[in-house]
C-alpha cells in the first residue's frame, strides 16, 4: 500500500461489471483512500496508461462484492478529486432497449433518467446548499474524445452509437417487462443501475464526466431474445473486455496529449447558494476541497 497524499492523477476511470483492473497499467501503485464520505468501494489503482498517469477505481470492488445500491458513489467520486482527477471515464454494462442497439455494441450516452430510490447523489446538505445545472449531464467534449477514439480504432464488428439516454433504475432486480416497455416509450435507450450518483457527484465535483456502456442484453421486452441474466452479461462482457480496455486506453492518450476544455470544471461556481457567513465551520471543513475556491476572497 501507498502513501495517497502526494499522488496525482488527472484522468479517471470507474470499472463496472466486468471490468476490474486495467491490464496495460504500468508502475502500478495501489492506494488506500479515506475520505470525509468513508471509504470507497476499493483500493484505488494508480499507474501510468499511454503515457498519462491514471487512476483506475472497481465500482463494485474488484471481486464485485458491492449491490449497485451499496456502492459508496459518494466516497469514490470523492477519492478521485483528492488524486486531482479532472477527466472520468465510467464503464458500464448495460441493457438495450431499441432493436436496433444489439448486444456487444458500444453506446455512449449523453442523457439519463433517474429511477434509483435508495441513493445518495449529492455532496452538499448538512448547512450548505447548491444546485447544479445538470441537464446536459456528461461533458460533451470528453465524450467527443471517446467517440474519436473508437472510431479511430476500427475495431470489428463493433458499432457504436454516439448518443444515448441511459435510464438507471435501482436493482438489484433487473425490470419487470411491464417496466421495460414503460421506458421504452419514455425513449430511454440502454438500461443500467449505476450511473446517476456517479454523474451528479461528478459535476458536483467539477469533474468531466463521460458514460462508455457496454450493451450486454435486450433486458426483457424484444420477443426474439432471452430475458436478461447475470450469465448473458458476463458472457458478452467477456467477449468485449478486450475492445473496452483498447478503447479506454486509446482516449486515455487523446486526453493526455489534447485535455479539452470542459464547462464541468466550473459547474459550482453560480451553485452554491448559501450565504458563507451561514456555513457551519464543519460542513465547510467537510466540503472544503470543492468549495473553497468559490468562498476565499
Ligand atoms: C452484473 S449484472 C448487473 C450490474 O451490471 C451493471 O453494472 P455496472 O453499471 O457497474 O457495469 C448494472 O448497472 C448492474 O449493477
Ligand atoms: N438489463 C439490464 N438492466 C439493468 N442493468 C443492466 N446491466 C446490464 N444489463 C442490464
Amino acid at each position: 500500500m501507498t502513501d495517497s497524499t502526494k499522488i496525482r492523477a488527472k484522468i479517471g476511470i470507474i470499472g463496472g461489471s466486468g471490468l476490474y483492473q486495467m491490464e496495460a497499467l504500468q508502475d502500478v501503485q495501489e492506494i488506500q483512500i479515506e475520505t470525509p464520505f468513508g471509504s470507497p468501494s476499493d483500493d484505488l489503482i494508480v499507474g501510468k496508461l499511454s503515457g498519462a498517469q491514471v487512476a483506475f477505481l472497481a465500482r463494485h470492488g474488484r471481486g464485485h462484492h458491492l449491490m449497485p445500491s451499496d456502492i459508496p458513489f459518494r466516497a469514490n467520486i470523492y477519492a478521485l478529486k483528492q488524486l486531482g482527477v479532472e477527466y472520468l471515464i465510467s464503464a458500464s454494462a448495460v441493457g438495450s432497449l431499441k432493436a436496433e442497439i444489439k448486444p456487444r455494441d458500444l453506446v455512449i450516452s449523453h442523457q439519463f433518467i433517474d429511477r434509483t430510490k435508495h441513493r445518495l447523489s449529492t455532496f452538499f446538505g448538512d448547512g450548505i446548499v447548491a444546485h447544479i445545472g445538470f441537464g446536459h449531464p456528461v461533458c460533451a467534449q470528453l465524450s467527443q474524445v471517446l467517440a474519436e477514439a473508437i472510431e479511430s480504432l476500427d475495431l470489428p464488428d463493433l458499432t457504436l452509437h454516439k448518443q444515448g439516454t441511459y435510464l438507471c433504475m435501482e436493482g438489484p432486480a433487473f425490470s419487470t417487462q411491464a417496466e421495460s416497455e414503460l421506458y421504452r416509450s419514455w425513449g430511454a435507450t440502454v438500461i443500467g443501475m449505476t450511473n446517476i450518483p456517479e454523474a451528479k457527484l461528478a459535476r458536483e465535483a467539477e469533474i468531466a464526466y463521460a458514460s462508455l456502456n457496454l450493451v450486454t442484453d435486450y433486458d426483457c421486452w424484444h420477443p426474439d431474445h432471452d430475458h436478461v441474466s447475470v450469465e448473458m452479461i458476463l458472457d458478452n462482457l467477456h467477449h468485449n473486455a478486450e475492445n473496452a480496455q483498447k478503447v479506454i486506453q486509446e482516449t486515455v492518450g487523446r486526453l493526455h496529449e489534447n485535455p479539452p476544455v470542459s464547462e464541468a470544471h466550473s459547474a459550482l461556481k453560480y451553485a452554491i447558494v448559501t450565504r458563507p457567513e451561514f456555513m457551519p465551520e464543519a460542513t465547510r471543513k467537510k466540503l472544503g476541497l470543492l468549495v473553497d475556491k468559490y468562498l476565499q476572497k
